[in-house]
């Protein structure tokens, strides 16, 4: 027997039955050139860009309104693939509702894995559950334990959202999604584009090895400052994030 079709989002847009193409996403079509052959290719294209750029606005629109009213909130990245009833997937739940019941809001990327765990932690706290998802080539709703949710075309639109709507970042173990987003806190930190902004990767056996590397290779070849490392905390539990998140609350209360 075939699951039933639930519907789809392509964008924001949500959609029943299967008339929704995701196979080429919004981010694929703005990435992927095609030089024009003719004046008519032109034309066409000079059009399609142009009702892009709307569409990107559009975004950033929908989002600050969206989040408009969120106060203290913690973004939370994590793998995808993190599967229910999985040691990792426990530690997700008790980080949302630890964070939760700190008293902050909980955006993650809306999507499965560890970010369904920590909406659910969130969630069980009866803190706001913030959920940001991003079109992908296949089908995919948000997880079911968001309160504010939207779904992003872009990429660049949605990373903007986590950044600008919270205090601090934590990383879950995951991969290069996860990597990408640990990364882009670290340079928006380390170039003073946001300042107090404590980046915390839970599990010492998971993210030793690469800071490690960062501190060895990194600072030995003179790619970044000595000090710089020293922008992420490594630690274990979910009272060990909530006490770096208290920390920093406090030194941004005193400032
Ligand atoms: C099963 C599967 C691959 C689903 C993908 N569905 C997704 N939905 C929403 N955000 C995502 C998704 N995949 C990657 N991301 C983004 O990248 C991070 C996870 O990527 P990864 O699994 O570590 O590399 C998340 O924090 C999220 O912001």
């Amino acid at each position: 027997m075939t699951e039933p079709d639930r519907g789809r989002y392509s964008g924001p847009t949500w959609t029943s039955g299967d008339a929704t193409d995701l196979s080429v996403t919004s981010d694929r079509r703005l990435l992927n050139r095609r030089p024009p052959r003719c004046q008519a290719d032109v034309n066409q294209i000079k059009i399609d860009d142009s009702w892009r750029v709307l569409r990107i606005q559009a975004e950033f629109v929908d989002g600050f309104d969206a989040l408009l009213h969120v106060e203290d909130a913690v973004t939370v990245f994590g793998s995808a693939r993190t599967r229910l009833g999985t040691p990792e997937y426990e530690l997700g739940v008790d980080l949302g509702r630890a964070i939760g019941e700190a008293g902050y809001a909980v955006i993650t990327g809306g999507g499965p894995g560890s970010m369904e765990s920590v909406n659910r932690g969130a969630r069980q706290a009866g803190a706001r559950s913030i959920g940001l998802g991003i079109e992908l080539p296949f089908e995919q709703g948000l997880n079911p334990f968001i309160d504010t949710g939207m779904n992003f075309r872009y990429f660049f639109a949605r990373k903007t959202m986590f950044v600008k709507y919270a205090q601090a970042f934590v990383c879950l173990p995951g991969g290069f999604g996860t990597l990408d987003e640990l990364f882009e806190a670290l340079t928006l930190v380390q170039t003073h584009k946001v300042t107090q902004f404590p980046i915390i990767l839970v599990g010492r056996a998971f993210w030793g090895g690469l800071v490690d590397w960062l501190r060895s290779t990194l600072v030995d070849e003179g790619m970044i400052d000595p000090a710089d490392p020293d922008l992420l905390s490594v630690v274990e539990t979910p009272a060990e994030v909530v006490a770096v998140l208290d920390a920093s609350r406090a030194a941004r209360e005193e400032a």
